[in-house]
């Protein structure tokens, strides 16, 4: 039955927010979870872009659409927080990550990150990351049933000990820190969400003193001896008028940061996988692009120099990005009465904005379904019809800070994959997409995956 979340105060102009919101607490979450798109489709249809209903136990209004989503991502009139938003969900184990802070407090905090994602420093990043890609790549064994998203999950756990901690580890010690980060990642999906011995909730919380201990031990020597690894740059990063880190800030940040950058991009590596395997003239195109600088220099390596010329991989990127958006809602707290598009959003609401359906409405993109990255090239740019159209890296105060960096690694990788393999789904393959928590395909992604001569 339709019910409205508020009363408008009176004179306001104000229109209250309508919905369905179902049994208390309970209300639609198993429906969104389960069947993202056809519930955002029926929503969008029957209440247009501001609707609410209980979801996850929270009385929630979900915003569809760019118009709706530019107004809470910028969030002009700070009534929007992230902190208390997603700290429901993660925060026991990612506390005081840079999402998970606001407003001043934040941008303080994003000041000085900043400087750890400069141009010079991805530049570095990418040198170091660059011999563990051919090595992991390399590694893979071919095959039928090649598990893409497992594979691609291990390749970049172990860049990020690499890249991110830049610390030499024993095979023990290594495996001891990723299981724990794992762990922590793990808890924020927990059903039962206190601590019981033995079940997620409660890993998570050992999985966070873990990493805590383990980045403490190391700090004091990274601050003394540098690197080009983001921990360094962490300890190193100071602002202009000579702000930076406490070592707790530091590890916070790392463990937040090696959570943010780890599923996304194997998701978008995972996708762009499947739609190569599921269209084998892209993965050829794609091929005959990542060829060319490896020709030109007579390696199979990539400069950071190389990464705009692959015009090809992007397109692909942002597609696939388009197609499945590693992180498919941003939850925000409303902190003081305010208004979207219109309608009263009391204090206490939470707002979703549903990026992951979002990229599927007809009314901004034609034929949504259909895999075409062209959409993103030369007079198309069909992108441009709304800057929050497309919207996986998120938008205003807490954009991505990664966006580069994520680019940078998908590129690598999947210049290496291309140079090294052929992959493909038998003719009628679906993959089972999880939406339950961040998405990823249920069956790991099968593939047959061939051993190429290398070339030149
Ligand atoms: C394709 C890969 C990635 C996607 C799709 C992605 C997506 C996002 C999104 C949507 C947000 C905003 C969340 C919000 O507004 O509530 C975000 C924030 C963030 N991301 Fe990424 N991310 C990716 C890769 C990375 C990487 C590689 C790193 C680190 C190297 C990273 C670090 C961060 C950080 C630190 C934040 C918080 C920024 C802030 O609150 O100021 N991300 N990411």
């Amino acid at each position: 039955m339709t019910s409205v979340l508020a009363p408008p105060p009176e004179g306001s102009g104000l229109k209250p927010v309508p919905g369905v919101p179902g049994i208390p607490y309970i209300g639609n979450t198993l429906a969104v979870m389960r069947h993202p798109f056809d519930y955002a489709r029926k929503r969008y249809e029957e209440f247009g872009p501001v609707a609410w209903g209980w979801l996850l136990g929270q009385r929630t209004v979900t915003v569809q659409g760019p118009e709706a989503a530019e107004v809470v991502l910028v969030n002009r009139d700070k009534a929007f927080a992230n902190g208390p938003a997603w700290s429901y969900f993660i925060g026991p184990f990612f506390y005081r990550g840079i999402m998970l802070l606001d407003f001043e407090e934040h941008l303080h905090h994003r000041r000085i990150m900043q400087q750890a994602f400069t141009r010079p420093r991805l530049r570095s990043y990418m040198d170091a990351m660059a011999p563990g890609i051919v090595t992991g790549v390399d590694a893979w064994e071919p095959g039928y049933g090649f598990k893409v998203y497992d594979h691609l999950k291990q390749l970049t756990l172990d860049l990020a000990t690499d890249v991110f901690m830049g610390v030499e580890l024993d095979q023990a010690e290594r495996d001891r820190v990723n299981g724990a980060f794992i762990d922590a990642v793990r808890a924020g999906t927990a059903y039962v969400r206190f601590p019981v011995p033995g079940l997620r909730w409660h890993r998570g919380l050992q999985a966070r003193k873990v990493l805590e201990e383990f980045f403490h031990r190391h700090l004091p020597a990274k601050r003394r001896d540098g690197g080009d690894d983001l921990f360094a740059a962490l300890c190193e990063a100071e602002t202009d008028d000579g702000h930076r880190f406490t070592d707790e800030d530091v590890v916070n940040h790392m463990i937040f940061a090696l959570m943010a950058a780890h599923d996304t991009t194997t998701i978008t590596l995972t996708t762009m996988a499947y739609y190569l395997a599921k269209y084998p003239e892209w993965q050829e195109r794609l091929r005959e692009e990542s060829l060319a600088p490896a020709a030109r220099r007579g390696g199979p390596g990539l400069d950071y120099a190389d990464l705009d010329a692959l015009t090809g991989i992007d397109m692909v990127m942002k597609e696939s990005l388009r197609m499945v958006a590693p992180v498919p809602a941003l939850p925000r707290k409303v902190v003081k009465d305010t208004s979207i598009l219109g309608f009263h959003i009391p204090e206490g609401t939470t707002v979703v904005v549903p990026t992951l359906t979002n990229h599927h409405m007809a009314e901004w993109w034609p034929d949504p379904e259909r895999f075409d990255p062209e959409r993103f090239g030369g007079e198309r740019r069909e992108d441009k019809i709304h800057k929050y159209a497309w919207s996986p890296f998120g938008g205003g105060a807490h954009k991505c800070i990664g966006l580069y960096f994520a680019g940078m690694q998908v590129k690598t990788i999947l210049h290496q994959m291309l140079q090294r393999y052929r992959w493909s789904v038998p003719a009628r393959y679906e993959w089972p997409l999880d939406t339950t928590s961040l998405p990823s395909p249920k069956d790991g992604l099968p593939v047959r995956l061939d051993r190429l001569e290398q070339r030149g």
